[in-house]
């Protein structure tokens, strides 16, 4: 990737292609193409197909998706699966018509089955069933993986697919109900600190593992991967550590300073009981994570603070 190649960063309004964008900004790469939702909807193949064939993008970061927490994964299963299989078909094969350099596709650790043997391994993909609450979502995802593999198989595209763990960090969505854990317990949290309430009540049993990477930490692997990685086989992204939700919400509580109780509501669901990533191919190539998760969690604090601050301005 030159500094002047045409790299379309799909998805740059969200929370990891906003975090790829500033990367690439930063690291000097100048001929950044951008397109909103609303611009663009990745959905409609004749209007993605015209924008390949006038914007002639030499690198593609995959990163628009529909995405969120285990409860919005389970309610909208329809939205997960049709969206999420629209968008990769139709960039992937306009990609490959427009015959782009090098295209990154970003899957989730939900690929894995849900009683995978810990850490998963890259070769643990369809070894087993899938965990129900993010069935569809994940289905999305492996296709997207096949459709890489496949397009390498038959046209020698070099089409990549990352793996990461679960994610947060500057931009996260904050949504009460749709939104991943750990956005959603600082927000609770920090309205029951301003609440003065004796209570946070968070969701199934506390038990569930998860591993979180911060998404700056992400982005740096992408642009690295970009460069450096440019195997058939998926590449899993994460930090190799992993906590109870229990743990992580004593985490956040200290973060942002509650004092009240933590009491577990068990009618939610669990998930996918662990998925620790195996992270040893991404090691051994040379890339490790710098985020920590305190030191992460403060900072997503502070982007949770800013744009409460905007929302009210
Ligand atoms: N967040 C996480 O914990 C994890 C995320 N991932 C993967 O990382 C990638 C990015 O996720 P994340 O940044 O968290 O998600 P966000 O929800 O923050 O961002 C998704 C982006 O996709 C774009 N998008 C959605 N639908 C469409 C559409 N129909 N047409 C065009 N653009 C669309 C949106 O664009 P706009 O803003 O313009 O509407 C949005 O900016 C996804 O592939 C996700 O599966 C993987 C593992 C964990
Ligand atoms: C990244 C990954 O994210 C999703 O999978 P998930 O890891 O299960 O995601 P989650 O962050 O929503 O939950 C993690 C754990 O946390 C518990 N939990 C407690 N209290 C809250 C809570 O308030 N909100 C949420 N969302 N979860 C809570 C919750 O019950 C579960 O045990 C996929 O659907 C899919 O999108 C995907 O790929």
């Amino acid at each position: 990737m030159e500094k002047d190649s045409r790299i379309y960063i799909a998805g740059h309004r969200g929370m990891v292609g906003g975090a790829i964008t500033r990367h690439l900004k930063l690291a000097g790469y100048t001929n950044l193409i951008t397109r909103t939702s609303a611009e663009l909807d990745l959905r409609n193949q004749g209007a993605v197909h015209t924008f390949f064939q006038v914007e002639k993008p030499e690198y593609v970061f995959l990163a628009a998706a529909k995405v969120g927490g285990i409860v919005a994964n389970n309610t909208y299963r329809a939205d997960f699966l049709y969206d999420n299989l629209l968008m990769e078909c139709n960039i992937i094969h306009a990609a490959y018509q427009q015959q782009v350099t090098k295209l990154m596709f970003l899957g989730s650790s939900c690929i894995y089955p849900k009683m995978a043997p810990q850490p998963l391994r890259e070769d643990y993909l369809l070894t087993g069933p899938l965990e129900h609450t993010n069935e569809p979502y994940a289905i999305a995802k492996i296709a997207g993986i096949k459709l890489c593999e496949a397009y390498r198989d038959q046209y020698g595209c070099d089409f990549i697919s990352v793996m990461p763990t679960n994610l947060y960090g500057i931009g996260d969505n904050y949504h009460p109900q749709n939104s991943h854990v750990l956005p959603a317990l600082i927000r609770r949290f920090h309205e029951a600190k301003i609440a003065n309430a004796p209570s946070v009540t968070i969701w199934g049993t506390g038990t569930p593992k998860r591993e979180f990477l911060y998404a700056d930490d992400l982005a740096d692997a992408c642009i690295f991967l970009m460069q450096t990685y440019s195997e058939k086989e998926l590449i899993n992204v994460g930090t190799g550590e992993d906590l109870t939700i229990s743990e992580l919400a004593e985490l956040v509580k200290d973060v942002v300073g509650f004092e009240g109780e933590i009491r577990y509501d068990t009618s939610k669901p669990d998930g996918t009981p662990r998925k620790l990533m195996d992270v040893s191919k991404l090691h051994k190539l040379g890339w490790k994570h710098s985020v920590d998760l305190k030191e992460g969690l403060a900072l997503a604090y502070d982007d949770f603070l800013h744009t409460q601050i905007v929302a009210e301005r």
